[in-house]
């Protein structure tokens, strides 16, 4: 565990925003929240080198590129009523940011030192509709430690907020509710399939804090395994990661397993595609019956030429 070099001193006054971002690097910000009845979720992910992009990727081959020239606010609602996406991606020209703020085409971010506000205002894809509104992002407590992913140090984590309170106020779809939430971000100074073959993450809020899993299998042939739990004020411990349950593959086939010191159930897929899958996951951890917000990724998956051809669908580019 290592102190994060560019990581702002701050944490109070920045969540990142300004960091500085290599040609071919990336930074994400990532929010996810599951509503106090049960009913609703979602994710937001605003990026700035959008790890996932054909474009990006492709842009690539001829050179170091600026990241900021690739950058998308990525929501995904996770409704009965039918899920909606969207993550338009936008050029250099659209986007700003300071210490303070993202701002990414019509869309912003900005931290005020107490909450994450999130104004949204994007197309969704593949078929178009909107999603308009807002998003605040409460944290119980702001953590100050940053974890390095490998062991070149390219890589990084920050879980700037393990526990947060979350308030949707939408106006398009019409849609209001509050519920737990998760506020982190990554970064690194290359890209994401350059570090990694696969990696699995998980989160559950348990009756005092929250308890975070992080798993990836590095390209170099290392592992990363954390298994940590966050108290409410913020405090870190590590505790020994009980035994993988394999889970059914999506029906994409990605591959889903949870750590659980009893059994553990697949609640409901909320995202599949042919690299990338996001479930929710009935497990029990540090003897309690727990709820995960679970993702499976893979970066062998993703670097395939069909999968690439398939990503504009459901993410286009408005440069
Ligand atoms: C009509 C015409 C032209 C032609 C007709 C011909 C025809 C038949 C066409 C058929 C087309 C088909 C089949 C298209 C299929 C398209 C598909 C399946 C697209 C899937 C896209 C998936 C995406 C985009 C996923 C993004 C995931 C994302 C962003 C995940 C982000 C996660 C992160 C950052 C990790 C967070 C980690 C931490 C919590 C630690 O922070």
């Amino acid at each position: 565990m290592l102190h994060w070099p560019n990581r702002p001193t701050a944490e109070t006054t920045s969540a990142g925003f300004s960091l500085p971002v290599p040609d071919d690097g990336y930074a994400w910000w990532y929010i996810d929240a599951l509503s106090d009845d049960g009913q609703e979720g979602l994710t937001i992910i605003a990026f700035v080198g959008s790890v996932f992009s054909p474009y990006y990727r492709f842009a690539r081959r001829r050179g170091p590129i600026d990241p900021l020239n690739h950058c998308a606010l990525n929501v995904a609602l996770y409704r009965a009523g039918g899920n909606r996406w969207t993550m338009t991606e936008r050029g250099r020209r659209k986007v700003a940011r300071n210490a303070q703020s993202l701002v990414i085409g019509p869309s912003d971010l900005s931290w005020d030192g107490n909450a994450l506000s999130i104004n949204i205002d994007e197309v969704t894809a593949p078929i178009p509709g909107r999603i308009r509104g807002r998003v605040r992002v409460i944290p119980r407590a702001v953590t100050q430690q940053a974890f390095t992913l490998n062991a070149d140090g390219n890589h990084r984590w920050w879980p700037i907020a393990p526990s947060a309170r979350v308030e949707v106020e939408l106006a398009s779809p019409d849609l209001r509710w509050q519920g737990d939430g998760y506020f982190d971000m990554n970064a690194g100074d290359v890209p994401l399939e350059q570090g990694f073959t696969v990696w699995e993450w998980s989160r559950a809020a348990l009756r005092d804090g929250t308890a975070i899993l992080y798993e990836a299998k590095r390209r170099d042939g290392g592992r990363l395994d954390l298994a940590i739990k966050f108290d409410r004020h913020g405090e870190m411990e590590s505790f020994d990661a009980p035994a993988l349950q394999r889970l059914p593959r999506t029906p994409w086939r990605v591959d889903r397993s949870a750590r659980s010191e009893a059994g553990a159930r697949v609640v409901r897929t909320l995202e599949d595609s042919p690299f990338y899958a996001r479930s929710v996951i009935a497990t029990t951890l540090l003897g309690e019956h727990a709820t995960l917000m679970h993702e499976s990724l893979s970066l062998d998956r993703f670097k395939m030429p069909v999968v690439q051809a398939m990503l504009p669908f459901r993410m286009p580019r408005r440069g």
